[in-house]
């Protein structure tokens, strides 16, 4: 299956003010958005548009001469940019504190240089060559980072260079027989399915930053997409990986399944390019789906929904795709669509006794109609008393599943707050988390003039528990916006401290650093630089992240 995708952003991989070029000049909200949000939050009339590129401060390129003709040797002169456009291009990832830097509150971490090799080799040496030149290296696929991964960070170094895996975009083979696909690192989650569907085959991984994001980047983070429930997390995918370190290439993956130790890629995949760059992955793929089909249901409050999407799990009967919002994030999808109607369909719930309706997509698939439909009838059998809407709203998320970051930037420049931040636990406690990580947002955003809303949905389910995506959205604070959004992240992971995990597919980067040592332990975390320290001994690789540096020591702090 290849999914229409806006191919416009495609060309430019480079991060700018927004999730497009723009910065989202051609995102907007339907007019009645702005009236409700009004209503709901407070939000006054008062457009906050992205600053231009040149109102931002930007410090000269420090990259040591000597570097710079050793990288430029490797890669070429034409492929080390130190131009203050390409820098800031790559100056960050896509949170939203990356996106209030780029309109001048906060200042973007811009590094000294891109470095754009043209293949595994040129890699592995610019690698080594950054270690002999003590200069930090930032692996960079898409730059779709929300945890700051790709936040441009010295580490103490003399310098700091972007390592751009835009070129590495080939398929490298196709192993039908063995359902096996290698590629290269820096390929494009659209491009990846473009590629495969030559073959009649499918990755099948779709999380929201599919436009933009990289096979790499994926492993990287240990990605997982809408379609989780159907063809697994990204890790699940991958069976082999080639990773370039200052001590030369690792290579891993040679069978399907081996008792020969523990399984050494589960080192590589969510090491955030803190123990390499990823060059090349080997990926399981499927035939493509021939048919499918979207639905929505309605469930009367979250436990209830909660609940039968537990039982689906537990009972093998998840769609490819299963989605439950709550009762806000209902309300929100439908304040915020277009073309729905709200108030019609308000009251055909509350005549079939609904009072707190939760929203469930559930999409299947099949290599035959039969297949998919003989899906279909095991979930309506397991779901039990749930209103059954049909294939309107099913297909409607299906048309906007990539929309929210465009409506993210519109949000943006409405002078909204919008962030999104998730977490994961068993389903004994998931109650208990989606309460205290909602207490914590409200309790942190909720201000004279500001009503924030919190919405949640679980959209990665398990047998033994599912994750939880917070949807936040509040009138920006004018005086400290990023102090705001600090606080409010704050709270809510000290939270999730001891009730689930600090992150289900977003990633430590430097956001979550801090709290890893809660999650793993101290001794999980003295694994883990001891392995850093064995693979990338002078410490260059994209340096704060995974591993949070140890608290600064007494006197000036190190440029960053
Ligand atoms: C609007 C939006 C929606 C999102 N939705 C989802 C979602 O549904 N599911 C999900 O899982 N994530 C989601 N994300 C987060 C992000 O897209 C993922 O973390 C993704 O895996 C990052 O891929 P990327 O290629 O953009 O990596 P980058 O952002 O470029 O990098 C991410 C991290 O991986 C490292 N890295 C990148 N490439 C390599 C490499 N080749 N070798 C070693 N290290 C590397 C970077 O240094 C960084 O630490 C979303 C982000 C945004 C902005």
């Amino acid at each position: 299956m290849t999914l229409p995708v806006d191919h416009s952003v495609l060309p430019d991989r480079r991060v700018r003010a927004g999730w497009t070029g723009s910065g989202g000049a051609d995102a907007t909200l339907p007019a009645h958005a702005n009236r409700w949000l009004s209503a709901k939050t407070g939000l006054t009339a008062r457009g906050t548009p992205v600053a231009p590129d040149s109102a931002l401060a930007v410090a000269e390129s420090g990259l040591p001469a000597p570097a710079r003709a050793v990288l430029s040797a490797i890669v070429g002169a034409e492929h080390v940019l130190v131009e203050r456009e390409d820098r800031l291009g790559r100056a960050g990832g896509l949170s939203y504190l990356d996106l209030l830097g780029r309109r001048g509150a906060g200042r973007p971490t811009v590094p000294d240089a891109v470095v754009c090799p043209g293949n595994r080799a040129e890699v592995q040496r610019v690698v080594e060559a950054c270690a002999e030149h003590d200069v930090a290296v930032v692996p960079f696929g898409g730059g779709t980072s929300v945890v700051g991964g790709v936040a441009a960070l010295r580490g103490g170094k003399a310098a700091v260079v972007v390592l751009d895996l835009a070129r590495l975009d080939r398929l490298v083979s196709v192993d039908p027989v063995s359902r096996l696909a290698v590629f290269e690192a820096g390929v494009v989650a659209p491009e990846a399915e473009r590629l495969l569907a030559a073959h009649g085959l499918t990755l099948g991984h779709f999380p929201q930053s599919y436009e933009r994001a990289t096979l790499g980047g994926f492993a990287a983070t240990r990605s997982s997409g809408q379609a989780s429930a159907g063809y697994g997390r990204f890790e699940d995918m991958v069976e082999g990986v080639r990773l370039a370190t200052p001590r030369g290439e690792w290579r891993l993956g040679v069978s399907p399944a081996s008792a020969a130790g523990p399984d050494l890629r589960h080192l590589v995949v969510g090491s955030e390019g803190a123990f390499g760059v990823i060059t090349e992955v080997t990926l399981r793929v499927r035939p493509a789906p021939a048919w499918d089909r979207y639905e929505g249901f309605v469930l009367d409050g979250f436990a209830a929904g909660a609940a039968a999407v537990r039982t689906l799990a537990q009972g093998g009967a998840l769609g490819t795709v299963t989605r439950l919002s709550d009762p806000r994030e209902t309300e929100v999808a439908l304040a915020l669509a277009d073309g729905w109607r709200p108030a019609a369909l308000r009251a055909y719930l509350r005549a079939r006794g609904v009072v707190e309706p939760c929203l469930l997509v559930v999409g299947w698939e099949g290599a035959t109609r039969a297949e998919m439909l003989s899906r279909r009838r095991a979930t309506r059998r397991a779901l039990g008393p749930a209103v059954r809407l049909g294939v309107g709203p099913g297909n409607a998320w299906r048309a906007g599943r990539f929309a929210g970051p465009r409506q993210r930037d519109a949000l943006l420049d409405a002078g909204m707050c919008v962030e999104t931040l998730e977490t994961a636990t068993y389903w004994a406690g998931l109650d208990r988390l989606r309460a205290a990580v909602r207490g914590a947002l409200l309790g942190s955003l909720t201000a004279p003039g500001r009503k924030p809303i919190v919405a949640c949905h679980i959209s990665h389910a398990y047998e033994t528990g599912a994750s939880l995506y917070f949807t936040v959205l509040v009138p920006r604070d004018a005086e400290d916006p990023v102090g705001q959004w600090q606080a409010a992240k704050q709270a809510a992971c000290a939270a999730i401290a001891g009730l689930g995990t600090i992150t289900h597919h977003h990633a430590t980067g430097v956001d979550h650093a801090p709290y890893l040592p809660e999650e793993i332990g101290a001794l999980g975390v003295d694994v883990l630089a001891a392995i850093k320290d064995r693979l990338d001994p002078r410490g260059v690789l994209n340096p704060g992240k995974l591993i949070a540096a140890p608290p600064p020591a007494p006197g000036p702090r190190p440029a960053r």
